[in-house]
């Protein structure tokens, strides 16, 4: 796992005055799942754009299996499978015949329809017309067509988005059964909750930054507990909360969850609470989720950037 299958260097991409991609420095080892998360905006899209040589970057570069994508763009990038967005697909025609159309085009191989077929588990259904697909199925095609050419890497937009929970967990143990199968995966999602499961690296961006790199456990690590806020007057506690530069990782009527470094914070934070006069009937310094990490750290850099 220490070869870096694919790494940017300051990759950078400007549009007008906007920083859409600010000095990216990833680094994605082989074998790995890297989960490439941000919120909408973040610069995901353009990024991966970048990689797959479709945007050209403002400055930096781009190298794949150690080699800068520029030198070899098309020998590189043969290597590397791609989903951006839903492919379109001939809706009157089979799962395997739109395969067929693709992989005449691509000058593939008749096996290898069986064999992606199989890797995403769409052979009882290949000989439905594809109007008759779920989105998860469409998914599913669309990750079969970017497997045709046996790459050694998918490269994933937002594959996850507008799954059902039940097309999120199929979705998973597909990239899980990948990921055994030798294949590295490069998933952008902006829901941690979609892919901490399953992603064995993360690279967090936020206004075209990367603010976090590491694994789930670094993660973890670097932001480990939450406080927990019982009160009956969330609302009022909230606003004042929020004025003294904390993010709010959850509300009901009850309760307000903010994100707390430590227990020395978590003391002072009780005493801020009774000065300020607000009826607390209990606080718990408890364990932070992934997603609840991801809110903060994402927010956190909300309040101290632009
Ligand atoms: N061709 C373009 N011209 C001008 N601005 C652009 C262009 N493409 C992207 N942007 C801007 O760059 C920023 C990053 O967009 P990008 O699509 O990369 O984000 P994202 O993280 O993929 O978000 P989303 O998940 O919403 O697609 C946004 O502010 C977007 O409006």
């Amino acid at each position: 796992m220490d070869k870096n299958i694919l790494q940017t260097f300051s990759l950078s991409r400007n549009f007008g005055e906007l920083k859409a991609v600010d000095n990216l420095d990833l680094s994605v080892p082989e074998g790995s799942i890297y989960g490439f998360l941000g919120p909408n905006g973040a610069g995901k899209t353009t990024t991966i754009r970048m990689l797959l040589g479709l945007v050209h970057p403002s400055n930096g570069q781009v190298t794949w299996f150690g080699q800068p994508l520029v030198n070899d763009p098309i020998g590189l990038l043969k290597r590397v499978g791609s989903l951006i967005e839903m492919p379109s697909y001939y809706p009157h025609l089979t799962g395997f015949e739109n395969l067929e159309v693709i992989r005449r085009l691509s000058g593939g191989k008749k096996n290898d329809i069986a064999r992606v077929l199989h890797l995403v588990g769409l052979e009882q259904d290949a000989n439905r017309v594809v109007r008759q697909y779920s989105l998860g199925m469409c998914q599913r095609l669309g990750l079969a067509i970017a497997l045709l050419n046996q790459p050694e890497v998918l490269v994933l937009d937002e594959p996850i988005n507008s799954l059902d929970p039940a097309g999120i967990h199929e979705m998973r143990e597909l990239f899980q059964h990948l990921q055994e199968e030798g294949v590295t995966l490069f998933i952008s999602s902006h829901l941690l909750s979609e892919i901490d499961q399953v992603a064995t690296m993360i690279g967090i961006i936020r206004k075209g930054k990367l603010i976090f790199q590491g694994t789930p456990s670094e993660l973890r690590a670097q932001y480990p507990r939450r406080l927990s806020i019982g009160t009956d007057r969330p609302e009022d506690v909230s606003i004042w909360l929020k004025g003294q530069g904390y993010p709010i990782l959850q509300m009901n009527n009850h309760h307000i969850d903010i994100p707390i470094r430590s227990e020395d914070e978590s003391a002072k934070m009780n005493k801020k609470l009774s000065i300020a006069g607000f009826p607390i009937f209990e606080t718990r310094y408890e364990s932070i989720s992934l997603e609840g990490i991801f809110l903060q750290v994402t927010s956190r850099e909300n309040q101290s950037g632009e």
